[in-house]
């Protein structure tokens, strides 16, 4: 059985799930990028090559073993169990509103193809596309979060993102690593309606991974977003507070906007006494508000993301502001995800090559800031190695990442930190 085990946004990261961009990013055209979620067609080659820096980066520091493929986990976990796939086929068949007949065409594939085309939406032997691509599944932070022991397998909210969620559960229900899991109760899926149902007054459940973050054992913040329901969040609630999995839920009420969907677009803890913030919501408060729920049944709130921090987490809490906290740089630089970084340790975190004053503030609290170039290349020489690497922000080549909307905390599902 898979450890699983996250208990914070900096503790050293041992195993991570991701996602190399597939070749459905390939087929979606300028009219559908939007309904998507992308803000622009992409080109695949360099998204790719992009991709492969932030792995390779991750590969060092934990392990090539330690970076799981989504897809290769969907492969096996298709290779797992042949009752399970005919299950899944039938479910998706359904799912996807294809007709029964499709059931002949997938059935027969060998488990390669078959995976390539549940993630691509491409039936190559056939040139036929079956479904829509799932562009966004790059963004593994979405689909499923480890809080302390337990799973979260999340609900998205829009339907672009609907085969996400459709395939993380059958590799958390199918795959032998994560399957005792199940059985353990150790898996929340939200996608269980009768666990999960619509409030009386048809208030929906949802719930995307970039809004949630487990800032230590006793406090896991969701964003109350775009994306995420007021709903969603007090069920979820219940159950981590019935499970004891955490004794705080936090409510972060944000701006319904698509340039913050999710918390993780506006703030991100790469060290013990630092977040990284977009300052007119997490400092000033704009639009947004905290309330602390307490497994007690206390709770509290507050006017800003700040004051939250500063009163329940640590009264050190520094804010580094994307930006500089200057408009329009500020702005320029949320939009590309210059608040959106994943700690690989504390005080190590990756980000963007493209947010220049966002670099300054980071210098001047004390960080340097190296090109993931210019780090692989001193790990390939033996000028450095991964665990000398402090204080350091990583910088990834973005030019295609970024149209997706999406930074490098976006870009991982931890399921084990230290
Ligand atoms: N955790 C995140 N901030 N994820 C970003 C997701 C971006 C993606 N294009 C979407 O709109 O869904």
């Amino acid at each position: 059985m898979a450890k699983v085990s996250v208990s914070s946004e900096i503790g050293a990261l041992k195993r991570v799930i991701v996602h190399r961009p597939d070749e459905g990013i390939a087929r979606i055209s300028p009219k559908r990028a939007e309904e998507l979620l992308f803000d622009d067609i992409v080109y695949l080659p360099q998204m790719q090559e992009e991709h492969d820096v932030f792995t390779e980066v991750l590969a060092h520091f934990l392990g090539a073993g330690n970076v799981l493929e989504i897809e290769q986990l969907l492969y096996e976990a298709l290779e797992a169990d042949e009752g399970d796939k005919l299950e899944m086929i039938a479910k998706i068949i359904d799912y996807e509103e294809l007709p029964q007949s499709y059931g002949d065409l997938l059935i027969p594939l060998d488990n390669r193809a078959l995976t390539e085309t549940l993630v691509t939406g491409y039936l190559a032997e056939k040139d036929l596309i079956l479904f829509d691509p799932i562009p966004n599944f790059i963004f593994t932070r979405d689909i499923a979060v480890t809080v302390n022991g337990h799973v979260i397998i999340t609900k998205a909210a829009k339907e672009a993102r609907f085969r996400e969620n459709f395939l993380t559960r059958f590799i958390f229900w199918a795959h032998p690593i994560f399957r005792e899991l199940g059985k353990a109760g150790r898996i929340i899926n939200l996608n269980n309606v009768e666990h999960f149902p619509p409030s009386p007054k048809r208030e929906m459940v949802s719930i995307e991974g970039g809004d949630v973050m487990i800032i230590n054992q006793d406090y896991l913040l969701i964003g109350c977003s775009e994306r995420t329901t007021a709903h969603a969040i007090r069920s979820l609630r219940d159950v981590l507070f019935e499970k004891g999995v955490v004794k705080h839920v936090v409510q972060v009420n944000i701006p319904t906007d698509r340039s913050y969907m999710h918390i993780d677009t506006i703030f991100t803890q790469i060290n013990h006494h630092h977040v990284v913030a977009f300052k007119p919501i997490v400092l000033d408060g704009l639009g947004s508000y905290v309330e602390v729920f307490a497994q007690s049944g206390a709770t509290r709130q507050y006017p800003s993301i700040k004051e939250f921090f500063l009163s329940e987490i640590s009264p050190n809490m520094t804010f580094i502001l994307s930006g500089e906290g200057e408009s329009p740089y500020q702005d320029r630089e949320q939009w590309t995800d210059g608040c959106n970084l994943v700690a690989i340790k504390p005080g190590v975190a990756l980000t963007y090559d493209r947010n220049p004053y966002t670099e300054k503030a980071f210098r001047k609290a004390g960080y340097q800031i190296i090109h993931a170039h210019t780090l692989l290349q001193a790990f390939k020489d033996g000028s450095l190695k991964p665990e000398e690497v402090e204080n350091t922000i990583i910088t990834l080549p973005s030019n295609e990442l970024s149209r997706a909307r999406g930074g490098s905390h976006c870009m991982t599902c931890p399921i084990e930190r230290g």
